[in-house]
Formats: C-alpha cells, structure tokens, sequence
C-alpha cells in the first residue's frame, strides 16, 4: 500500500496553499494531494496591502504541473470515498487505499440551493458551473437571482443584455457585506442605464484574469474548485437583449414557490418557462433563477465516523491548531468551521483569503503535530481582513466592519463623496473596532494599526475623516 507522512484531500486554495506549506517546512517528507478535479488552484502574483491584506490571483494549474514544481508532492486526480481513521487508510472511488499519518480535509463547500434537482435553478461555484450558466444565459430574456452576498452582488453587477430581478431578505442590498449607506453609495451602479454602462466600460479596474488551461478535456469532470478573481471576465455572460440591461430589487423577500404555470399574473405580458412566486405576492416569470445562497460544506468524506463533530453550518469543527475532533486529521478551507474562541476582531467567512491562511497554517500545524513541537497561532487570526471588488470599486472590510459582535453598542464615522469613496469606521469607547472602505482611500494600513493597537482615539473625534488632516501621518 501508498504510504505518505502527509495527504491532503482537494486542490482547492486551501488543500494547494497547505502543499505548498508542507513541501517548504518538510522537503524530507513525501506530500500527496488527492483531488477530484484534474485542475488545482494556485495562489500567484501576492501583493500585500497591508501586514493582514493582500490580494492575489488564483491560476488554475493542471495537476501534473503542479506536482512538477514541488519533488515531495504527488497529486493523484481521484475522490476520496472515505477515511479510516484508526487505521490511518484514505480510500478513493478509483479503488485506491493510501496510508497517512496526518491528513488534511480541504474539499471546499458545494452552493447551498434553493430547490435542490430543480433544472431551473443554477448555482455558480466551479468551472463546470459557470459554463451552464454562459450557455442558459445567452438565450435569456429575464433571470431572477436570488441572495444577497458575493456572488449575487458581483453577477448583478456584471451581467448585460437581460433584465434581472434581484429577490433579498435584507432592507438594503449586498447586506453580507455593507450597510445601508454604502448600499446607497452603489445605487447609481445598481441602476443599468446607458450612461452606467458606458462609465463602467472606461473605468473597469481588472486584475490580471487567469486562464483555463486544457479546457476542451475536462467536460466530464467531477466537481472543481470553487473560482477565482475576476472569475465572470472570463465567460460571456451576456443575455438576449443587445443593449437592454434592467435591475429590479424586490426587497425582503423570499422565493415562496416555483411553478410552471402563474396562479396570478406575471407582470409581463410574455409566457415564460418558469415562474418564481415571491413572499411578497409577486409572481415573476422568467427563463431560470440563480440560486446565490451560500454555500453547504463538503464534508462526505468523513460523516461516516461517529467521533466527528460538525458544526451547525455542516463545517467540520476544528480548534486553533485546524484539528477536527479525530486524532491526526485537520481541515482548512470553506469545509471547516472555526470553532475555537476568536480573536476580538476575527471571525470567519468563507472566503478566498480565509482558505488560503487556513491551509498554510494547518501546514504548519501537521508538521509540528508529527515532530512533537508546538506552534503558535498564526497572525492572521488576529484581524478580519478581506479585500474585493463590487460594483466597479474597490472594497476593504476590516475587523467588525459591520458591527458583528458589538450588538449594536457602537458609533460610526461617516465620510462620503458619492461617486468616489464611502469610509465607515465603527468605534466603540472611542477605539476602532472596524472599517469599511470604499474606493482609493488609501487608509486600510492606518486602519488596520488603529484596529490591532486599540489606540484610544477620542481626542481625535470626528477630526479622524477629516479630509483637511492628513490623519495618517499620525498612527501609520
Ligand atoms: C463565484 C465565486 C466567487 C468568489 N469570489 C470570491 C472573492 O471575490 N473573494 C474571496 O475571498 N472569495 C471568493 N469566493 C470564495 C472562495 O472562492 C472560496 O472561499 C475558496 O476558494 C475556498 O477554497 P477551498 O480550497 O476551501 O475549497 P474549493 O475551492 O471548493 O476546493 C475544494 C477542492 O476539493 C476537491 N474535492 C471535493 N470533494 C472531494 C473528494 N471527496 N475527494 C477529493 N477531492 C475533493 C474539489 O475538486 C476541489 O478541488 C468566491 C466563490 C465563488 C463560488
Ligand atoms: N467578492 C467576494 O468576496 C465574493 C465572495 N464570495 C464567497 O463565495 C461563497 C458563495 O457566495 P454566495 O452564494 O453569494 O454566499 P454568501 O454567503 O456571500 O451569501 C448568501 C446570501 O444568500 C442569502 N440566503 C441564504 N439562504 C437564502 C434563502 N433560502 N433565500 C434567500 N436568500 C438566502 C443569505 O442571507 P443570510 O445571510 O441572511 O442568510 C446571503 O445574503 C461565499 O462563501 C462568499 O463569501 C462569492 C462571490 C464574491
């Protein structure tokens, strides 16, 4: 039988970034990355905003090439089936049966929808899952997304040539990630008008696009790794309508039912394929719904194992060290649930960044774990960092940008030039606890310092945004 110190299950961020973090703190160790898909993710191309900010791209790399770069690490295209985890043997639906010392779980999550077997209903999470949707939209004419998070606030954005009905539970739109006031500040970009499209032509800000390799072979794959930065620029996500583009925002609402025929009268006067029956008592026809709910843990792996304990989200459970509740196995990545007590300004989401730390550090938990030695928990934990790009701007959320945690006992600093930037600072007994910043402010390091120092900034008073003083000059 296969004998490895080290496996690890899913070449998504986190099963890549864990390699990666096992073939550079034991080159004497032999490392095996079992994954589903033929393709695994790397992180390329870092730039570091700030000590816990960085962006990236994400390179879809063929597994062999990537094996190629690393001499300790193998990667075996196969899904693992199951674990025996007093046995130490990692079985796969390729007949396979592979010892282990330690393992990591890092088989991602799978898009949480709406109506499961539904054909009308799609989520968007892989390669695979994005081509389904190029293909349904190209002959649309109305779609209706359901969500109110990433996925929905980035497809909404960038969708053309099809109306678009938007259903949220929320007030305000994109409420996973901003408040009603930068939901204000999104407003004009929300609005598809002629005008909008042609600013957003001239001022779309792109990082670099990765490309996928060897596409045409990899129809019959199993499911991938969920995508990467700038993922929509690579497909054509254009519907019917030449130059047509309408957002509608049902707010706080949810899907009741989808039928195939309307009790009640669609607003339109068309026929439509499917008809999705609002909470509301609206009732919209439409060719199919994009289910961007959130997204379910893939944790088949080792349900089976009675000593497992899962968390209410389905993710695995794992301590400060990424250590599940079974001896010698980890997890990091979108699977997991952090379940030990966080840091004041950490929580987590899951998110590219979060995949990426996870797994590194479960790298350097597994080695310390085999060589007896102790490890400290990694820095990364200390803030909530996360930097994105929605409606055409740039977008930095920092520690409990939203108040998470503060049950409402907080006040907020506001500094707005609509159409520029949108900054937020969230203080709570005159410290700041967290920071949403739109556009160029160039304050995220400051931010980030004034957040980890709990500084006492009441002397400062609103005079922190004032655009007059160059406030940075004092805390960088
Ligand atoms: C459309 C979209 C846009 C996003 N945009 C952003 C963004 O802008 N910023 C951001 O921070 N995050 C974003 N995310 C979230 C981010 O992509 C994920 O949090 C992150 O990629 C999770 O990485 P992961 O390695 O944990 O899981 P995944 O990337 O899901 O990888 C899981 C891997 O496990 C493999 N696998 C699964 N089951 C098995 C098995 N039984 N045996 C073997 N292999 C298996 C799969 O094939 C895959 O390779 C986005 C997600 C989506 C879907
Ligand atoms: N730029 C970025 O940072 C991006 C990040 N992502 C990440 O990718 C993953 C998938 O994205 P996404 O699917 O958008 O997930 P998110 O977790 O970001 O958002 C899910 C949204 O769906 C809502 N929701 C959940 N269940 C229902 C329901 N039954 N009916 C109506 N609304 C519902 C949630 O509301 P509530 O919270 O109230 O339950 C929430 O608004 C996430 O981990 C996300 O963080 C994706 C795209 C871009």
């Amino acid at each position: 039988m296969e004998s490895y110190s080290f496996v690890i299950v899913g070449g998504g961020i986190a099963g890549v970034s864990c390699a990666e973090g096992l073939a550079f703190l034991r080159p004497d160790k032999q490392v095996l990355l079992l994954t589903a898909s033929p393709v695994i993710k790397a992180v390329t191309n870092i730039v570091h905003l700030t000590k816990t900010l960085c962006e990236f791209d994400v390179k879809e790399l063929r597994a062999e090439i990537f094996a190629d770069l690393h001499q300790t690490v193998s990667v075996i295209q196969d899904t693992v089936t199951s674990i025996n985890t007093e046995e130490h043997i990692v079985s796969t639906s390729g007949g396979k049966c592979i010892a282990y010392e330690k393992i990591c779980i890092c088989t991602g999550g799978s898009p949480k929808l709406i109506a499961e077997e539904n054909p009308f209903v799609l989520g968007i999470r892989d390669t695979e899952s994005v081509k389904a949707f190029e293909t349904r939209i190209k002959d649309a004419r109305r779609i209706i997304v359901v969500g109110n998070g990433g996925i929905a606030t980035e497809l909404v954005h960038e969708i053309e040539g099809v109306e678009i009905i938007w259903a949220i539970k929320d007030k305000h739109i994109s409420a996973t990630y901003i408040d009603p006031g930068a939901a204000e500040f999104f407003q004009t970009r929300l609005l598809k008008t002629k005008e909008r499209m042609t600013s957003q032509t001239s001022s779309a800000v792109k990082r670099l696009k990765y490309t996928v390799s060897g596409s045409s072979d990899l129809k019959d794959r199993p499911r991938g790794a969920a995508l990467g930065p700038d993922w929509h620029a690579t497909f054509s996500i254009h519907g019917i309508h030449a130059n047509m583009t309408k957002v509608t925002v049902e707010y706080e609402t949810e899907v009741k039912e989808i039928s195939y025929k309307a009790e009640l009268k669609d607003s339109s006067n068309e026929s439509w394929p499917v008809y999705v029956h609002l909470t509301n008592g609206k009732v919209y026809g439409c060719d199919f719904i994009v289910s961007a709910t959130g997204v379910i843990p893939n944790n088949s792996v080792l349900t089976t194992n009675d000593k497992l304990i899962l968390a209410d989200d389905g993710g695995i459970k794992v301590n400060w060290k990424m250590e599940t509740s079974i001896p010698d196995i980890f997890a990091a990545g979108d699977v997991c649930t952090a379940s030990w007590e966080q840091a004041a300004h950490w929580f987590q989401m899951r998110l590219w960044t979060q995949a990426r730390q996870m797994g590194m550090y479960a790298a350097k938990s597994m080695v310390a774990s085999l060589s007896g030695e102790t490890v400290l928990q990694d820095f990364c934990f200390e803030l909530f960092s996360h930097v994105t790009r929605f409606f055409g701007y740039k977008v930095v959320l920092l520690g409990l940008y939203n108040g998470q945690t503060l049950d409402g006992q907080y006040e907020v600093l506001l500094r707005v030039t609509k159409g520029v930037e949108y900054i937020k600072l969230v203080m709570k007994d005159g410290k700041m606890q967290g920071a949403v910043l739109i556009g160029e402010t160039d304050l995220e390091e400051m931010c980030e310092n004034l957040i980890l120092n709990q500084l006492d900034l009441s002397a400062y008073g609103e005079d922190l945004l004032n655009p007059d003083i160059d406030i940075e000059d004092y805390f960088d």
